[in-house]
């Protein structure tokens, strides 16, 4: 006889039993990172966070490489940073400061990144980011550095010029952009739509298309747009749905992004290094020398070493009208061997060469 189908009541007392366990097991894991915090504190007595962002990477890599399904590896990930995430703020929150204002891309990617029970601070610029990760005044900060469609923000290349900050992780986000307007405002209305540029640009061919007559106005983010529209019966705004929520405004049509593989990188700075999680990157600053084959002497190492580059950006320099630094991201770690041999040798051919960082790819 085969198998009789188990009642709904059956399942619900079977989910309550797993979910008791999960519960248990969950806050055995929460001791277990305590007990961890207070070995590091017994080893250096001055810590001022338990954060490990190797070892976080390396957590999650383990998680997506043992899924069997039928949840997708990213699923199981995305609950993975939220279990570390209060598990670390059981020890102490960490505070992080993001471009905002609250609503951002970059607020999203804050939390990707450190999970929900981290404590978000928006400021208003990315230059402000930097000033407080380097006053101490928050652990860690989070900058926007590249939109697949738009290309790079200069800004925050500039402000790595300036500043000894390090980076000690990344985040890749998937960007939709959604037309949002207040209640009751209808489409007949919309006489103006307000966003950052970059997200503008990033919907050109939609809004040609749907709103070819309609003035689009710049604003200083996304987010802000959103609290415009709020009391604005003739005004849309493009933002995120983050912004929505926040904002309590009606999407009148989501994803009208024109790129719909469209992601921004943002970079996640600090003051210590990070040691290797076994799948890294490198970032670099190199200011060349003005001669012929300049770029073809830093790069030549890579090619001979067999390491993939994975951005290659062009800056003037900033005390130098004529020459041009180089922003260079590789794949690897500055304390594999290999890696080494390659910095040293890129170190003799330029005027000068910083390393941003070393620091685990993006996992989520
Ligand atoms: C528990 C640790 O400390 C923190 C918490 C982690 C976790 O919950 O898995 C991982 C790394 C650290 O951010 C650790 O270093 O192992």
């Amino acid at each position: 006889m085969s198998e009789q189908r188990p009642t709904l009541a059956e399942l619900r007392q079977r989910i309550d039993k797993i979910d008791q366990d999960i519960h248990q097991l969950i806050n055995q894991r929460a001791v277990c990172a305590q007990q961890v915090a207070e070995v590091k504190k017994a080893e250096d007595p001055t810590i001022k966070s338990f954060y490990r962002p190797e070892r976080e990477a390396q957590v999650l890599q383990m998680v997506m490489q043992r899924n069997q399904g039928p949840l997708a590896g990213e699923t199981v990930a995305r609950l993975f940073r939220e279990i570390m995430s209060a598990c670390l703020a059981l020890e102490s929150p960490l505070n992080i400061a993001f471009l905002g204002p609250n609503g951002t891309f970059t607020h999203a990617a804050a939390l990707k990144h450190f999970g929900h029970a981290a404590l978000t601070q928006p400021l208003a610029t990315i230059d402000e980011v930097f000033r407080e990760v380097e006053a101490g005044s928050v652990n860690y900060g989070v900058v926007p550095v590249e939109n697949s469609s738009e290309g790079v923000v200069n800004h925050t290349l500039d402000c790595f010029m300036a500043s000894s900050l390090k980076i000690i992780g990344e985040v890749e986000l998937r960007i939709h952009q959604n037309l949002l307007v207040a209640k009751g405002t209808q489409i007949k209305h919309i006489s103006r739509i307000y966003s950052h540029q970059q997200s503008l640009a990033q919907c050109r061919k939609w809004l040609d298309a749907h709103f070819p007559k309609v003035e689009r106005v710049a604003v200083s983010s996304n987010a802000e747009a959103a609290r415009m529209v709020k009391s604005e019966w003739h005004s849309a705004a493009i933002a995120g749905e983050t912004a929505a929520e926040l904002y309590d405004l009606t999407i009148l049509h989501a994803n009208i992004e024109d790129n719909p593989n469209n992601t921004t990188r943002f970079l996640i700075i600090g003051t210590e290094e990070v040691p290797a999680s076994g799948d890294d990157k490198t970032s670099l600053i190199v200011a060349a020398h003005n001669e012929a084959g300049a770029l073809y002497h830093i790069l030549e190492p890579f090619y001979r070493h067999n390491i993939s580059l994975t951005r290659i950006e062009t800056r003037p320099a900033q005390n130098d009208i004529w020459s041009y630094v180089f922003f260079i991201d590789f794949e690897g770690h500055q304390q594999q061997p290999h890696v080494k041999v390659v910095l040293d040798e890129i170190k003799a051919r330029v005027r000068e060469m910083r390393i941003l960082g070393s620091y685990p790819k993006a996992v989520l």
